[in-house]
């Protein structure tokens, strides 16, 4: 992978211009036109044609975005300025069908595999979780099968719904069964809530995943949680999806399948942070729905996560 040279194009500067004025960008990084090249790209997918309930996930990236003005430079979590020695664009939002999901699916894998060319790493802002399919097809031609680890209130590997297989319940089946997942890699992260019956874990377990359940963080070591996921994942590259209704709905109301008892920000935060010197080869961070948000407590939260998993990124591009 190749470093920027000259000095990457910067976000734009908060001292000159306020954080609150000028184009929305995420973190009022260069637009992917205004840069000549990138190593790290932030697009939006504004896709929420996959929902089972509350609909409006179509205007997470705006609102993401909108949220992450307020980023500065420095990540002190991780002891990295993200933006000076790699170039990170953001890369607009990729235009898919918002009436056919086979359709935009394929517009989506498209859009992110022109991004990650040559194997360079992506943060998706979605969208409905349909879109992780899209984005691990695209990761998959470049990276071969990856480890995934999904935070999530939900598994996300259920069956049909209404007689259609892909949905924002579905895409970790549909991968597994695509061959796209390493599953001895892979684990969900935060699950909890009703199921459909005792079945869909049994089900989950034979797809091969592993899961570190929302009521463990009561009884397990944070630390031990950190080190189950990372020495599940490995060495193998890795692809971390977050459906942000894996934090507590007072963490994150505005999403649209909320469900009571999940983590808080802080400890979302630190799981990522226990992933840093992974081989983070694409992200994403879906299920931002603002109408249902307050005071963008959500998409504050989905765009910090966005900020760590950039910073992860480009730590590991510039080393
Ligand atoms: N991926 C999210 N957020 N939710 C999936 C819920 C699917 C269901 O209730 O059947
Ligand atoms: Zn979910
Ligand atoms: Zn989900």
């Amino acid at each position: 992978m190749t470093t920027s040279s000259p000095a990457p194009v910067p976000p734009i500067d908060g001292q000159r211009s306020p954080r609150y004025a000028g184009f929305t960008t995420f973190a009022r990084l260069p637009r992917i036109g205004d840069a000549p090249q990138h190593d790290v790209a932030v697009v939006g997918v504004p896709f929420d044609t996959g929902v089972t309930f509350r609909p409006g996930a179509r205007f997470g990236p705006g609102a993401i975005r909108e949220a992450s003005r307020l980023l500065r430079p420095y990540n002190p979590a991780l002891d990295v300025a993200p933006f000076d020695s790699v170039q990170v664009v953001d890369a607009g939002d990729v235009d898919c069908n918002p009436f056919d999901i086979t359709t935009a699916l394929r517009e989506i894998e498209a859009g992110v595999a022109a991004l990650t060319e040559g194997g360079r790493p992506v943060v998706v802002l979605g969208g409905d979780h349909t879109i992780a399919l899209a984005s691990l097809r695209a990761l998959h031609r470049e990276h071969g099968p990856m480890a995934l680890v999904h935070f999530d209130a939900h598994l996300d590997t259920w069956g049909p719904y209404f007689d259609t297989p892909v949905t924002h319940g579905t895409p970790f089946r549909v991968a597994i069964e695509e061959g796209l997942l390493l599953k001895e890699h892979s684990a969900h992260v935060g699950i909890r809530g009703s199921l459909y019956s005792a079945e869909d874990l049994t089900d989950d377990a034979e797809l091969g995943f592993t899961i570190v359940h929302a009521r463990e963080f009561h009884t397990t070591p944070f630390t031990e949680i950190i080190e189950r996921i990372s020495s599940r994942v490995g060495d193998a590259p890795l692809y971390i999806s977050i459906d942000i209704d894996v934090l507590d709905p007072a963490h994150a109301p505005g999403t649209g399948t909320p469900e009571a008892g999940g983590l808080t920000s802080r400890e979302l935060l630190e799981l990522l942070r226990g992933l840093r010197d992974k081989h983070l080869v694409g992200a994403d961070v879906v299920e931002v729905a603002p109408a249902y948000d307050h005071a963008s407590i959500t998409a504050v939260a989905a765009a910090h996560c966005a900020y760590d998993l950039v910073s992860i990124m480009s730590g590991r591009v510039s080393a």
